[in-house]
């Protein structure tokens, strides 16, 4: 059985970033960019006044002085003219600050009337002038391509003037859940079977990793009609099916996609939840086989499903962050499936993390999965461990689960 990280990469071979698509501005929030941002304009544009006040020449700017204002270049209105000795414009915060003026007093150091300004302070030169492309000039880059859109991006290219956006596609993902037990939410139950939590919980996943998710209707234990179902997906960026991964006889999803040119890349890895993972090609589409187990299938979006999405959309596509925590129980020893305990997290008196993996780790236990704050990680053939050891966690509040 291959590795976590080994199937990691494997997975990440098969997908290609999707292509640009253009949307409007107000859209583009929380989109990855497809192209960098260059700036259409200088930003201000002109030298412009950062203050409510008077402009005028900086050998004039003595405290005492008396000036004659020629004018006034509220911002949206610039002043025609130039400001030459003994003369001064009334401006306010915004205004173009007009020709032969370099500097600028507030109006709260002077005392004024319509026609004239009389300084109560000294006025430095430049003080309180924004200069010309002190923000950004033309043609520069102010976001780099590969970038997720926040509101002060969005900001940034209205005011670089872009009213639309490269952004990257949103990935289809097409979720396909198997089993003749499974039925939909508010659907009729067949004995002795359950509801599809796992068509909702990847989809909801898959929403908060930036794709766009397509449940597919449940496929029966049938090789045809599993078959059927997959193809219905022909035109998604991936397909993930759950259930019928393993060994039993009615584990039929790889048999089903066989029919249809299934290309198996690998089946089978060394990690608990979700030792049946599997992943191939089917004709075009990646597909990304998970357990059925509720538990297995999501800690398994954590591990993969979430670092392919973000392959898909152009993101970085690392493995989920982890932390360093301190365990409040002893550990045994693990086998050779490297583990991923559901645990809860609480802080400690000097701000670090404190880790308590739940008693019991069935993967069938979605509340668990719910309750839990994290993934403790256990290595494979790590050695017993004394209450106290640190360990490392993966933490489910902070990747979409
Ligand atoms: N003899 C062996 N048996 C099993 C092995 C093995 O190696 N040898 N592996 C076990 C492991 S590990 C896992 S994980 C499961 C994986 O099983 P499948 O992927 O084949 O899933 P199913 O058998 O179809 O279902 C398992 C379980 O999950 C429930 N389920 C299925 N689909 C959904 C869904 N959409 N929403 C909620 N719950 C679902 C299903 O009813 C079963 O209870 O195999 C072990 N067995
Ligand atoms: O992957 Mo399975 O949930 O380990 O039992």
């Amino acid at each position: 059985m291959i590795s976590v990280g080994e199937a990691r990469e494997r997975i990440l071979a098969l997908l290609a970033p999707t292509g640009a698509e253009i949307v409007p501005l107000a859209a583009a929030a929380g989109r990855v960019l497809a192209e960098p941002v260059v700036a259409r304009l200088t930003q201000p544009p002109h030298d412009v006044s950062a203050m409510d006040g008077f402009a005028l020449r900086a050998a004039d700017g003595v405290a005492g002085m008396r000036l004659r204002v020629i004018g006034a270049a509220p911002a949206g209105h610039p002043f025609a003219g130039t400001v030459g000795p003994g003369e001064a414009v009334r401006l306010f915060t915004g205004s173009v600050v007009p020709a032969g003026a370099d500097a600028i007093v507030i109006q709260e150091d002077t005392e004024h009337d319509d026609a004239s300004v009389t300084l109560r302070e000294a006025a430095r030169p430049g003080r309180h002038i924004r200069r010309a492309g002190q923000d950004f000039a033309a043609g520069e880059t102010l976001l780099a391509a590969g970038r997720v859109l926040g509101a002060r991006d969005i900001g940034l290219a209205a005011a670089a003037n872009h009213p639309w956006l490269a952004v990257r596609r949103r990935p289809v993902v097409a979720v396909l859940a198997t089993g003749d037990e499974i039925a939909m939410p508010g659907e009729p139950i067949p004995p002795g079977g359950i509801v599809s939590s796992n068509s909702h919980a990847l989809a909801a996943y898959i929403r908060a990793a930036g794709g766009e998710a397509v449940i597919l209707p449940v496929a029966p234990d049938d090789r045809a009609a599993i078959g059927a179902a997959a193809a219905a997906a022909a035109r998604a960026d991936l397909l993930v099916t759950t259930g019928g991964a393993s060994v039993g006889a009615h584990d039929l999803v790889q048999a089903g996609l066989a029919e249809r040119g299934l290309d198996v890349d690998f089946w089978k890895i060394a990690m608990r939840p979700g030792k049946p993972l599997m992943a191939g090609m089917l004709g075009g589409v990646p597909v990304l086989g998970l357990p059925g187990n509720p538990v297995s299938a999501l800690v398994c979006a954590v591990l993969f499903l979430g670092p392919a999405i973000a392959r898909l959309t152009g993101r970085p596509d690392e493995a989920p962050p982890t932390e360093p925590a301190r365990c409040t129980v002893a550990l045994a020893a693990n086998d050779h499936r490297a583990d991923h305990l559901r645990a809860t997290l609480a802080r400690d008196e000097a701000g670090g993390w404190r880790v308590t993996p739940f008693p019991v780790q069935d993967s069938a236990m979605l509340s668990r999965l719910a309750q839990a704050d994290a993934l403790l990680l256990r290595a494979p053939d790590a050695p017993a461990e004394p209450e106290g050891a640190m360990v490392r966690v993966i933490r489910l509040d902070s990747c979409g689960m």
